[in-house]
């Protein structure tokens, strides 16, 4: 194939005029990766070491929270949706070493190949599980400060228990395709970006996953804002009826309701800005210059690392708002409550568990 065939494939591609039989091509391979190699200094060197400090202190603080979550019993609906999410943080965790070999070009370079079709798409799969868990806690949350002894039927446990099963299921159909579909043979040059391991249907499918989690990702956002929103002003009220005058403890849970959304936001909005440029210059590397692509895959990189360090922040998130895992650490000692203490308990019924 010419380069201006494979530039004409790429066009008729990426603006969907090309029909299914055209899709079936000669030799089946257009790849960018010769005309603009990726540039992976800075992600070669900086980020293997970052992320081993992400993977240490995520497998140390989630291997803790399983320990602790392995003594309560899944009685509500809010720690059912906690310990999915620990869940989906061990094995995010978990596909991290395959990452920081592959990116420091330790061991073979098939290791790459197998980031692209199989742990990278582990790795965002359990992201978005994870995120929409973190929505589902809020809106949990928010149930229950609006009806504090109701029982609608989404606040039973086994309702959080389907709901999250579905969650699991729905991202492992979405993601799969990614995996199937980097069918094309690799090549030690190919691997160093998975959309040369994908045919035309792999892109494009890939395309459609970014901009699903996109809107699941801004979708999840909005509402968790809105939650925590009603949370805090509710707490609010309650402090004013009690007339309390320890405004420092009102300060520290309202601090600790938004602490979610804080960490939610500054952890997963980022990244989420980064990726339509870079899929775009994934899809369409044709259309824009060669430094401008290295300079999305940074952007990518470096705001992917942010997105990652949210399994360390989850397990915060436990220690904040979930009582009965704090209780169950082991360096909480059982003392004598103080007066303060017996205030925020009062609130804590209402608004955390
Ligand atoms: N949100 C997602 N959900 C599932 N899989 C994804 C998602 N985003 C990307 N992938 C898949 O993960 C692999 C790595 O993608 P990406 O990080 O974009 O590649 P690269 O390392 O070349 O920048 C690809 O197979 C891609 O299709």
């Amino acid at each position: 194939m010419t380069l201006g065939q494979t530039t004409l494939f790429q066009e008729k591609l990426t603006q969907g005029t090309m029909n299914a039989t055209f899709l079936q091509f000669p030799n089946g391979s257009f790849n960018s990766t010769d005309r603009c190699p990726r540039d992976t200094r800075i992600t070669h060197l900086v980020f293997p070491v970052l992320y081993t400090t992400v993977f240490l202190a995520g497998m140390l603080l989630n291997s803790l929270a399983l320990w602790v979550f392995f003594k309560i019993p899944s009685s509500s609906t809010f720690i059912v949706y906690l310990k999915n999410t620990l869940v989906a943080d061990l094995v995010m965790t978990l596909m991290l070493p395959f990452k920081i070999l592959s990116d420091a070009n330790l061991g073979p370079w098939q290791i790459r190949a197998f980031v692209c079709r199989y742990s990278a798409v582990i790795f965002y799969e359990t992201m978005y599980i994870g995120i929409i868990l973190l929505g589902l806690i809020a809106f949990d949350r928010f149930l229950k400060i609006i009806r504090p002894f109701g029982k609608f039927c989404v606040q039973k446990p086994i309702f959080a228990q389907i709901l999250s099963v579905l969650v699991w299921l729905f991202l492992f159909f979405l993601s799969l395709p990614n995996m199937i579909l980097s069918n094309k043979e690799a090549t030690p040059q190919s691997v160093k970006k998975c959309t040369s391991l994908k045919g035309p249907w792999g892109i494009i499918w890939h395309k459609a996953v970014t901009y699903v989690c996109q809107v699941i990702f801004w979708t999840v956002f909005a509402l968790m804002f809105l939650f925590y929103v009603v949370i805090a002003k509710k707490v609010y009220e309650s402090f004013r009826k009690s007339q309390s005058k320890d405004a420092k403890a009102n300060k520290n849970l309202e601090s600790k309701v938004f602490i979610v959304v804080a960490v939610f936001f500054v952890c997963f909005a980022p990244f989420h800005f980064a990726r339509i440029p870079y899929t775009q210059s994934q899809t369409n590397s044709s259309k824009i210059d060669c430094a401008v692509q290295n300079q999305l895959f940074w952007a990518k990189e470096a705001t992917l690392f942010l997105a990652t360090t949210n399994i360390c922040m989850d397990p915060l998130i436990y220690i904040f708002l979930c009582r009965k895992f704090t209780e169950k650490l082991p360096c909480v000692r059982k003392t004598g409550r103080t007066s303060q203490e017996n205030h925020s308990t009062q609130t804590d019924n209402i608004t955390l568990s």
